[in-house]
């Protein structure tokens, strides 16, 4: 698990990314954050009132002279509450809420758009607490604690110039305790800010470790694995432990700090008052007034490092938030073209995984006639998948062309190219909602009956029938009593129903029974039907009959052709077929053995 120490962001950047995170809103949280350092200067001018007021009333009450100072305090105290109250109408008249909305909109929809190679990188819980957590934390404090700090640091600054007016010497003295939180704060900034990405990072990861372990509980428990996890879960947990205890220890003693300067500070002024009070040079009401100033000040300056950090949580958050939604989209050329034919071609690809050194497909080239089947064969991790990949266009290859029907891929709108491609893999995923809707996901205007007759066509009408509530029947009510075979032809009525030119089948009968697979090769059959059919292949005599076998090897196209033709080479798709043919020739004398 890395701690590795994250760098901290320059507060102007900060600023930036705070504004570019309130979107169209910036100009009004501009605005509002000005506003608060403004009301934090009036009530500085209100409260400097008290030096003339108590001038007027000590030693002898001067009514008559104190009413105009009285009233002026009164007046300022309700301008700066009037500005006040306008800038935190930012929180109540529902901008933060609205803004917290819109950027979680906007990350969602970039989700959908940011290639799928960079986020299959990151885990499910991060993308999780990016968008829950850091969203949340991004603006909906920020008015509050701005309010807090221009309070804590504004406020005393104006009464302190205001001072040098009344008593030069009283002034300077303010004017030098005061602004000594800034390089304090300056001095302690790095450590806090660290300490909080480090907690944030921390959040993150065992957001994720969570997640994956509950998702991830079934094959644990077959593995016997789940006290392994624990302990692995139980070591994040200690680690966000150990983070949040440091982060807790680095907090107390700058703001120990602080509060003992801010103790000595209240000192100083009383000290140097007095001794100027016996002195003759200062007026004793201006001391007393100095003094309920001062210890006014002194609670929200000291813990001034309180709200500091919670600037440091906001800052973590617009970091993470920055760093998702500057991926960049995969281009779009325009104007955008849709393919009227679905031959697809490949030509001189090259590709690598990002943060990969070798290339997983050189100089690839092949071309799939329109309504053909083309099988994709070749050992593990030959490409296979990544060919699909690139199709779905997941991500772009740094060299050659991918087109269909003479278009390249990146001239088709994302959403388009969607619509062109069915793909049917060896895992279903099945969201938590009805079976109806399930299936409906692939063409959301579809009718009921365009759904059943989808279900039909995939063979798995009977099997749904028999469901308590029949297409209602929610899929996390039934968990794990849909059968590998039955969950396969949900996904192959997705497909039917979807009606794209393209499928790929990405060995959706690989881990399923004989009973099943026959089921599910009918679904198939219904599926491809006049189509273009990519389908990836590990047993070879499911794809015997395939219109061209492409095999591939490292990356490149070894052979191609069709399976008599292949065989007749006596090349590398000869070798695998002889080598799967002796694979089921020696499971049939075993067991025959068995039986006899
Ligand atoms: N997201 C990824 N990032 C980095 N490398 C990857 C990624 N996905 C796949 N690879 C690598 O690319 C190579 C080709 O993988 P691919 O999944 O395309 O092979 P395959 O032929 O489909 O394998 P299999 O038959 O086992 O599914 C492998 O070496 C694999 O480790």
């Amino acid at each position: 698990m890395s701690t590795d120490t994250p760098s901290i962001t320059p507060l102007k950047e900060t600023w930036q990314q705070l504004m570019r995170g309130a979107r169209g809103r910036s100009a009004r949280l501009r605005a509002s954050l000005i506003a608060l350092a403004v009301a934090a200067a009036v009530q500085g001018l209100a409260l400097a009132c008290m030096m003339p007021l108590f001038q007027s009333l000590i030693p002898t009450a001067d009514w008559q002279g104190a009413l105009p100072w009285l009233l002026t305090m009164s007046v300022l105290m309700l301008i700066s509450l009037g500005i006040r109250w306008w800038a935190q109408g930012f929180d109540y008249q529902g901008y933060t809420v609205a803004n917290t909305h819109e950027l979680r909109t906007l990350m969602g929809e970039q989700l959908r758009r940011i290639p799928l190679e960079l986020l299959q990188d990151k885990r499910a819980g991060e993308v999780n607490a990016t968008l829950l957590g850091n969203v949340d934390e991004n603006l909906n404090y920020l008015l509050t604690v701005a309010a807090m700090m221009a309070h804590a640091l504004i406020t005393p600054v104006v009464v302190a110039l205001v001072a040098l007016y009344f008593d030069w010497r009283m002034g300077l003295i303010l004017l030098l305790v005061f602004p000594l939180l800034i390089p304090l704060y300056r001095w302690r900034r790095p450590a806090f800010g660290r300490g909080m990405q480090m907690l944030a990072d921390a959040n993150q990861r065992t957001s994720s470790d969570i997640l994956e372990y509950t998702q991830g509980l079934p094959v644990l428990r077959a593995a016997c694995c789940t006290g392994e996890k624990a302990a692995y879960l139980s070591g994040g947990f200690l680690e966000l432990e150990k983070i949040q205890t440091i982060g807790q220890q680095k907090g107390a003693k700058p703001n120990l700090i602080l509060a003992t300067v801010m103790e000595l500070a209240v000192l100083l002024v009383v000290f140097a008052g007095i001794l100027f009070v016996v002195q003759g040079s200062l007026d004793i009401a201006l001391l007393a007034a100095l003094l309920v100033i001062v210890v006014r000040f002194s609670e929200p300056l000291a813990t001034f490092v309180l709200y500091a950090k919670v600037i440091d949580i906001m800052e973590a958050a617009l970091g993470k938030i920055d760093a998702l939604l500057s991926i960049k989209p995969l281009p779009q050329q325009t104007p955008a073209q849709l393919p009227d034919s679905f031959e697809i071609c490949f030509e001189g690809v090259d590709f690598s995984y990002a943060n990969t050194e070798s290339a997983t497909l050189q100089g690839f080239n092949a071309h799939l006639p329109a309504c053909s089947l083309t099988a994709l064969v070749g050992p593990s991790g030959s490409g296979k998948t990544t060919i699909t990949r690139l199709l779905m266009r997941h991500a772009d290859p740094q060299k050659g062309r991918i087109t269909i029907g003479g278009v390249e891929l990146h001239a088709i709108e994302p959403e388009k190219l969607n619509g062109l491609i069915s793909v049917v893999f060896q895992d279903v995923y099945l969201f938590d909602d009805s079976i109806l809707a399930n299936i409906r996901m692939a063409r959301p205007d579809a009718s009921d009956e365009e759904v059943e007759t989808a279900a039909r066509a995939a063979h798995c009408h009977e099997f749904i029938s028999r469901l308590p509530e029949g297409y209602q029947t929610r899929v996390g009510d039934i968990g794990g009593r849909l059968s590998g075979g039955e969950r396969q032809r949900i996904s192959i009525a997705r497909a039917i129903l979807k009606d794209a030119p393209i499928v790929i089948l990405d060995e959706p009968t690989a881990a399923l029974d004989t009973e099943s697979e026959v089921a599910v090769q009918a679904a198939i059959d219904a599926l491809v039907r006049k189509r273009t059919v990519i389908v990836i292949a590990h047993r070879l005599s499911t794809i015997a009959g395939a219109d061209q076998i492409l095999v591939i090897d490292q990356g490149q196209l070894a052979e191609c052709g069709q399976h008599h033709k292949l065989l007749a080479n006596q090349g590398r798709y000869a070798r695998m077929w002889q080598a799967q043919q002796s694979i089921k020739a020696w499971h049939f004398t075993s067991s025959e053995g068995v039986v006899s």
